[in-house]
């Protein structure tokens, strides 16, 4: 079967596109669009496959896309959710319509298309610019067929059988992705808290930095559960669980036990420790896990003392995007004097640190418990960030606030969902939702400090810096992609300049 009509198919994609969770750039008009590259994966004739790096532009803002794109005569009910459009084949010269209108799609989420990726991969074949790897000392099964994962998420996921979880990354960067390359890095050095890699999918593009990564294969870690989900039973348990106040009875009391608040974050009152599903023991293995992970990754990419007026440029980059996010979102202008504040106590005590790769972008979200213990994902770094960015050593401690963050997230988001109360009641989850927090906190900062990572207590000043970074990264990224959710981040601005 032919290439669809690129006009028209460009034309539908610029409609397309923005309605996808994917795409980054929500919150402006696309400019111009255009199909930078196309492969033809499978000629058909019926259905096609074709692979397509689209790029995008929003007035200064250029991206690029890729896009598994399929093309059938007529499109089974399974695939209309991924439809795209109707699209006539290109004409001989490749630029006129010809012939009845097709269905376009986002082959993603065809298993009949998708297959054969492994199989490529297995073979380490090359088709035009696209090269499969298969993981050196790794096996591929093929002959799978790939399910999309459900979850929110910047990317694509697709889960073969339940051996392999191959991730498509959806807006592509230059050069090799930090996903790819600090996930293998830890793989290969056996580290227990990473899943095995098994292959990828890259394009050579001739642009220096080599070839950009289009997908990661690694193992599927079928019985684990990710962290947020935990949290947030862990959470609504503790709302659901009749008052009490710590005194002894029910179980308790942890006020005085190893995750009762050390680090500053004491806690009086209700006993978050006493409901069924405490997560206290899980924060503080994921503390420690964390910090195994850090070291790893100090010695699979070194380390670097970064002089003090290396971190007082990253304070005033901190303050360079608290600037942008309050232009841009007015309801976090109000806390501006006081987060400002925090960047600048960084400024005026900077002294030379010990930065490395890192996670970047951590939280909930990002870690799963399997039966043996934690493992941690996705090593691109926060989207919003430049590719340099992602890939810039840091401090450890960024990680540890960013699942600090994750913390409140989860009791915030669990507050936010209760509607209107009295406000008795309003008050005593509030209270809860404190309480849960500053236990979960602890156990976190405890674990980690424990197993050897940098000492949350010995660096508060840097920490709380980086909390406040996170929560006004946060506050733009809900703004553009989840605006519903904006309150979440907002809310705990008023405890954390307190
Ligand atoms: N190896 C794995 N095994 C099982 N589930 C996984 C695995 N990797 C990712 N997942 C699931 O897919 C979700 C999204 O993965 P992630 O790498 O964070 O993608 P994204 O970059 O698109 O956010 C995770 O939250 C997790 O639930
Ligand atoms: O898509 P990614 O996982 O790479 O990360 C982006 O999206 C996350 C939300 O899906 C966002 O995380 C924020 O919400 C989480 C709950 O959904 C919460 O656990 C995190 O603490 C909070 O930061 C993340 O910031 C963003 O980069």
């Amino acid at each position: 079967m032919a290439p669809p009509d690129p006009t028209a198919l460009v034309r539908l994609l610029s409609g397309w596109l923005p309605r996808q969770r994917w795409f980054g750039g929500k919150d402006r008009p696309i400019g111009a669009l255009s199909i930078a590259a196309a492969t033809e994966l499978l000629p058909g004739p019926d259905p096609s496959l074709h692979h397509l790096v689209v790029d995008v532009r929003q007035g200064a803002v250029a991206s690029r896309y890729q896009l598994l794109l399929g093309v059938r005569a007529d499109l089974p009910a399974h695939l209309r959710p991924g439809e795209i459009g109707p699209v006539a084949p290109a004409g001989p010269d490749c630029r006129g319509p010809a012939g009845p209108a097709l269905h376009a799609y986002d082959a993603a989420y065809d298993p009949e298309l998708t297959r054969p990726l492994l199989a490529h991969m297995a073979a380490g074949a090359e088709v035009g610019p696209l090269r499969f790897r298969r993981a050196p000392n790794r096996t591929i099964e093929t002959g799978l067929s790939a399910v999309p994962m459900s979850a929110e998420q910047s990317n694509t996921s697709l889960v073969f059988g339940d051996a392999y979880i191959c991730k498509l990354f959806r807006r592509l960067t230059p050069g090799v992705s930090p996903d790819l390359e600090v996930s293998f890095a830890l793989s290969e050095a056996h580290c227990a808290h990473v899943p095995a890699v098994h292959g990828w999918i890259e394009m050579e593009t001739g642009e220096a930095g080599g070839p950009v990564t289009l997908a990661l294969l690694s193992e599927y870690l079928r019985t684990a559960t990710d962290g947020w989900q935990l949290a947030l039973t862990s959470v609504r348990d503790w709302f659901a669980s009749p008052a009490h106040t710590g005194d002894g009875h029910r179980g308790g009391p942890h006020s005085g036990g190893p995750y009762s608040g050390t680090g500053g974050e004491a806690f009086t009152g209700a006993d978050a420790g006493a409901a069924g599903g405490d997560f206290a023991a899980e924060a503080g293995r994921l503390g420690a896990a964390t910090a195994t992970v850090h070291h790893d990754l100090a010695k699979a990419f070194g380390v670097t003392r970064v002089p003090a007026a290396d971190v007082r440029a990253m304070a005033r980059g901190m303050r360079r995007q608290l600037d942008e996010v309050g232009g841009a979102v007015p309801e976090l202008r109000p806390y501006v004097p006081a987060i400002g504040a925090a960047f600048e106590e960084v400024e005026a005590g900077a002294e030379d640190l010990l930065f490395q790769r890192v996670h970047g972008d951590y939280h909930l979200g990002q870690v799963l418990r399997t039966g043996t213990g934690w493992v941690l994902l996705d090593f691109e770094g926060e989207p919003a960030r430049t590719p340099a960015e992602r890939r810039a050593p840091s401090h450890p401690l960024r990680d540890v606030a960013g699942m600090l963050r994750s913390f409140e997230y989860a009791a915030r988001f669990m507050l936010a969902g209760n509607g209107d109360l009295p406000p008795d009641a309003e008050r005593d989850l509030e209270a809860r939702a404190r309480a849960w927090t500053a236990r979960n906190r602890a156990a976190f900062r405890g674990g980690y400090a424990a197993a050897g990572g940098p000492d949350p207590a010995g660096h508060a000043a840097l920490l709380r810096a980086f909390e406040l970074d996170k929560a006004v990264y946060e506050i733009r990224y809900e703004a553009r992609n989840r605006p519903s959710w904006l309150p979440v981040p907002l809310r705990s601005l008023a405890d954390l300049v307190r």
